[in-house]
């Protein structure tokens, strides 16, 4: 299973009668391969959950491309087989009324009419089980009966019971009680051990991100670096890269500074359009934070974004 994103841009129409437009993911290229966690950091609005959407089908694409397997992104009951998403909130997607195992009713009916009532109750035990979750515990269960950690479980098996090739992880983490978090993060470890491939999307610097083979920083809705983790982490070239790293609490040693960024490895390279690559999988765009975007929006940048370089 391969997951391809090529040069994948969302603009939104906003305001009044959708005159005005906001491009709120722009150009992004990466790949998600099997076995494998991705993570997808940047701060707030940068456009992470827009490009989780995308690859869930929520959204349309308004340019480029997403593939799975070489296939493009096809809403409907076969891609969901697939390509599956657990979001932040798991509350919101239980209906209260309803006790939380009738989730995995709903995908009985759609894609396995034909098992009989106690082959179904035993592969719901079992992928019960297999998040790690005590089945009688759960099953006649309502929502508020369960912890936040317990439903996002749920919800992980019910995504397990399906032919799953990909799990889009938005925010999954960030609800949850310090150790949940981790018992959370174990099991996105175990389900890459099984062959599925992961994007795991996050605004903080969290344990998730060292599951991940991989890192892309989105800024803006741009890459502004991406690679292997231990290659971006441990060496982050951009400034931005280096801002979100310097924001997390290290234990045990002391406040430092982040390194003065001196030279863009992108305009001194000679690097033009897309990223300058620093070495073997690390990926960085201009290291000038806004004059990236200034030459990402060309001339459309008009006199406002001009007025604020001029003004630094
Ligand atoms: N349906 C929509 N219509 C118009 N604009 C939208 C829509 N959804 C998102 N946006 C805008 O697109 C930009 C990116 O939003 P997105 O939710 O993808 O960011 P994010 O990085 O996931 O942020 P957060 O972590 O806060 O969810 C934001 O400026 C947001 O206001």
């Amino acid at each position: 299973m391969m997951l391809r994103l090529d040069n994948v841009t969302k603009v939104y129409k906003v305001g009044a009668f959708g005159g005005k437009t906001l491009t709120a993911v722009d150009g992004v290229s990466f790949d998600v391969p099997e076995g494998q966690v991705v993570s997808l950091i940047g701060e707030s609005g940068s456009g992470k959950s827009t490009l989780g959407k995308m690859i869930l089908g929520l959204v349309p694409v308004t340019a480029g491309s997403i593939t799975l397997d070489g296939a493009p992104v096809r809403p409907g009951k076969e891609y969901y087989r697939h390509v599956q998403g657990v979001f932040q909130d798991p509350f919101s997607t239980f209906n209260p009324v309803f006790k939380a195992d009738r989730v995995f009713q709903l995908i009985r009916e759609a894609y396995f009419p034909a098992a009989t009532a106690a082959d179904w109750d035993e592969r719901v035990r079992a992928a019960l089980r297999d998040v790690r979750l005590d089945p009688d515990q759960v099953i006649g269960k309502y929502p508020h009966q369960l912890s936040g950690g317990q439903l996002q479980r749920v919800l992980i098996a019910r995504a397990l019971l399906l032919d799953l090739k990909l799990l889009v992880a938005d925010e999954i983490t960030s609800m949850l009680d310090a150790s949940t978090r981790i018992d959370v993060l174990n099991l996105l470890a175990e389900i890459k051990g099984r062959g599925l491939g992961v994007l795991y999307i996050t605004h903080d610097l969290s344990l998730g991100n060292y599951l991940a083979e991989r890192t892309v920083v989105l800024r803006h809705g741009t890459v502004v670096e991406m690679g292997a983790t231990d290659r971006v982490f441990g060496r982050p070239l951009h400034p931005y890269t280096r801002q979100l790293l310097s924001a997390v609490p290290r234990l045990h040693a002391p406040w430092e500074d982040a390194e003065p960024v001196t030279s863009c490895l992108y305009h001194d390279g000679g690097a033009t359009g897309g990223l300058a690559e620093a070495g073997e999988d690390h990926f960085v765009a201009c290291a000038r934070l806004e004059g990236c975007l200034e030459e990402r929006l060309g001339g459309r940048s008009g006199g406002r974004l001009e007025g604020r370089l001029k003004g630094r």
